[in-house]
């Protein structure tokens, strides 16, 4: 067991960035699940487009990385976390520490719903609190900020957040994380900086939707700042809190989501806002666009708890079919707008 071997879960365009960012510190061991993947890496040394440093060895055994790292980053999808944390799960041990990068949500229903099941958030599980459900892992932290994958590959300036209740989780990611270009921030409040990952990307998906009919930058400028309003909401809702949203894994990541061709949210939508539909967008995009999944579940939280999202509901409505972009763009225009800012 090494302390100077870190290990990666996933190697997509995010664990590919963030295996190249920490091999700046320390080797990595990445964790490939195809194997076309790890031959493909072998023989040309890049993965997901990018060039991978040498310190980066692959492998498609999930169990050397625990048995050989004691610090672990799951950079998978959402919808596979549970699948991969179940895997990983026999093989962890108390001293593992786990800080993921997945910007999504879980949702676990009862295998036999009773009749008065209403959903609430304890429903809805973040990736930390998969891993501590499904492990005997207990050090958990999250990695989130502005860290668009491809700009990260490009090596230009950036900055993150790690987020724990743990002050060693949050030193332990600085250190590993930190180099010329790319600053590492902490923060407490694990939560609330997971839902800013999250549900930011809902705002993104509404800020390509506008480009893509073409509506110009006052309409981004609203969105985005009632979008935020919209975050801040949800995320006190679902037990985060406020500051978070207001630093650079909330607003620092909106910016970064909302304008960036880069981003696969803004790319689902400006397809959407050009006309295509759901099912259209997704069949023209091979990588993940967490935020649709987010919309769906933010959804049915919302009409079993009261809430009123109105720009997740007016997505829902949109990303359904049940209204075009244009439609949901005028039924946002028809809201009064009240007080501006009402939560500080
Ligand atoms: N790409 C980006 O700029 C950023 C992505 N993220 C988050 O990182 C997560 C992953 O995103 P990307 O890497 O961009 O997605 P991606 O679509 O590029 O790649 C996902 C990778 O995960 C692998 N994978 C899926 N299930 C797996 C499993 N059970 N075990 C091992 N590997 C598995 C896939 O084979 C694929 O290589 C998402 O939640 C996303 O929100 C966060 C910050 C930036
Ligand atoms: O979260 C991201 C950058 O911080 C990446 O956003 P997308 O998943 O929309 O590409």
């Amino acid at each position: 067991m090494s302390e100077q071997l870190v290990g990666v879960i996933g190697a997509g365009s995010f664990g590919t960035a963030v295996s190249n960012i920490l091999a700046k510190n320390v080797n990595v061991l990445l964790y490939a699940r195809n194997t076309e993947t790890i031959a493909e890496i072998k023989k040309t040394r890049t993965c997901a487009g990018q060039k991978l440093s040498d310190r980066v060895e692959v492998t498609n055994n999930l169990s050397d990385l625990p048995q050989n790292c004691n610090v672990l980053f799951p950079m998978v999808p959402s919808a596979s976390f549970r699948e991969m944390v179940l895997n990983l799960a026999p093989h962890l041990r108390p001293y593992h520490m786990m800080i993921h990068g997945t910007k999504g949500l879980h949702l676990e229903l009862p295998e036999k719903k009773a009749p008065d099941f209403v959903l609430n958030k304890s429903n809805l599980y973040t990736m930390s609190e998969l891993i501590r459900k499904e492990t005997v892992v207990v050090r958990v932290g999250c990695m989130a900020g502005p860290n668009l994958a491809s700009e990260l590959s490009m090596g230009h300036p950036a900055a993150t957040v790690i987020a724990s209740p743990f002050n060693e989780v949050i030193s332990k990611g600085k250190s590993l994380l930190r180099s010329e270009n790319f600053q590492v921030y902490g923060n407490a409040d694990l939560r609330g900086v997971e839902l800013c990952g999250i549900l930011k990307n809902i705002i993104a998906i509404g800020s390509g939707i506008l480009s893509g009919l073409g509506l110009g930058e006052n309409s981004r400028g609203l969105l985005v700042s009632r979008g935020l309003v919209e975050m801040i909401y949800l995320g006190k809702a679902l037990g985060g809190e406020i500051s978070s949203f207001v630093g650079l894994a909330g607003i620092g990541d909106l910016v970064a989501t909302t304008t960036s061709t880069s981003s696969r949210n803004y790319t689902l939508g400006h397809k959407i806002g050009k006309g295509a539909s759901l099912q259209e967008a997704l069949g023209e995009m091979e990588e993940t666009a967490e935020g649709v999944n987010t919309i769906r579940i933010i959804k049915q939280l919302a009409d079993s708890q009261g809430l009123k999202p109105l720009i997740t509901e007016t997505l829902f409505k949109i990303l359904e079919g049940e209204m075009t972009a244009e439609q949901g763009v005028n039924y946002l225009m028809r809201y009064q707008g009240n007080i501006d800012i009402n939560f500080l």
